[in-house]
């Protein structure tokens, strides 16, 4: 991870009409980090991941994507890479076209933003079912077919299919069951770990955005509360929003067991 920025939010706002959902949110996000940003229903984590992803409005504020300001620019009216900025979003039953086989939701993406002929992308097909771990035969069958987490890899496959720098993930596990959830955390860990790609991943579940996240933003009410350092966070929360938060997040792995005790150690002593 580098500490170059790849994304920055600069006093972003958003208003729908006289409602102010986005208020002056500063966030960075570096290249090959994971960003998790964790807030209840309605905090407006999905306005700033649609902000970023060029497809949410912008009242005011900057948002740099490598140096380049594309608040309220549309993605077909972004200079240089549009493509460098993907998503995944939370429902794999709606997200992808039930009439199309895995091969042409693949293709799609890569010909219409002709990075390459229609040969050359069904060449490339194999290798990113292969990146999230799906067999090559996928490839000829239709979503119906699959369960949610294989569906939710075709999806990753997709946004993969364009070798962003960005992924905004939102909500990308919640519609799938725990031990589901789990396989699909990993593979998004894996994938950083070969690609370099960062993610902002959206979740109202501290539990899982702790799991792969190399820092944590905490929304509350439009505005950012708390980030920083995932392990900080977690182990010494500054807001009692994000302690609140804590509290809530049901935790597996005997190794965050031990970051959730110190965190009510924190809240115990009024830290
Ligand atoms: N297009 C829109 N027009 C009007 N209000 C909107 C619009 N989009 C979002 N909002 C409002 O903005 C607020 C934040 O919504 P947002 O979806 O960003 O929250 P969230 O934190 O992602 O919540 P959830 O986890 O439930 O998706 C909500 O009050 C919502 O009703």
């Amino acid at each position: 991870m580098s500490d170059d920025v790849i994304v920055q939010c600069i006093d972003v706002n958003t208003r729908f009409g006289a409602h102010h959902v986005l208020k002056n949110v500063n966030l960075t996000v570096r290249p090959g980090e994971t960003v998790g940003l964790v807030g209840e229903s309605g905090s407006g984590k999905t306005t700033l991941g649609r902000a970023i992803l060029g497809i949410g409005p912008v009242s005011s504020g900057r948002i740099l994507f490598e140096g380049q300001d594309i608040a309220g620019v549309a993605p077909r009216d972004r200079k240089g890479n549009a493509a460098a900025i993907q998503a995944v979003f939370q429902d794999p039953y709606t997200s992808l076209n039930p009439s199309m086989t895995i091969e042409d939701i693949l293709v799609e993406p890569i010909v219409a933003r002709r990075q390459a002929s229609v040969d050359e992308a069904r060449a490339r097909v194999r290798t990113l079912l292969d990146q999230v771990a799906l067999p090559s035969d996928a490839a000829y069958r239709y979503p119906r077919e699959f369960s949610g987490g294989q569906r939710q890899r075709v999806a990753i496959a997709r946004a993969l299919a364009l070798s962003p720098h960005l992924i905004v993930c939102d909500e990308p596990v919640s519609a799938l069951d725990l031990s589901t959830q789990q396989r699909v955390l990993d593979l998004f860990v894996e994938i950083q770990d070969r690609t370099g790609v960062a993610y902002l991943f959206v979740s109202h579940d501290l539990s899982v955005v702790r799991h792969i996240s190399h820092r944590v933003a905490v929304m509350r009410g439009g505005e950012i509360v708390e980030f920083g350092d995932c392990d900080q966070v977690t182990a010494n929360p500054q807001h009692d929003y994000t302690r609140r938060l804590l509290l809530a997040a049901p935790v597996a792995d005997p190794v965050r067991q031990a970051d959730r005790r110190a965190a009510l150690r924190a809240l115990n002593s009024g830290a």
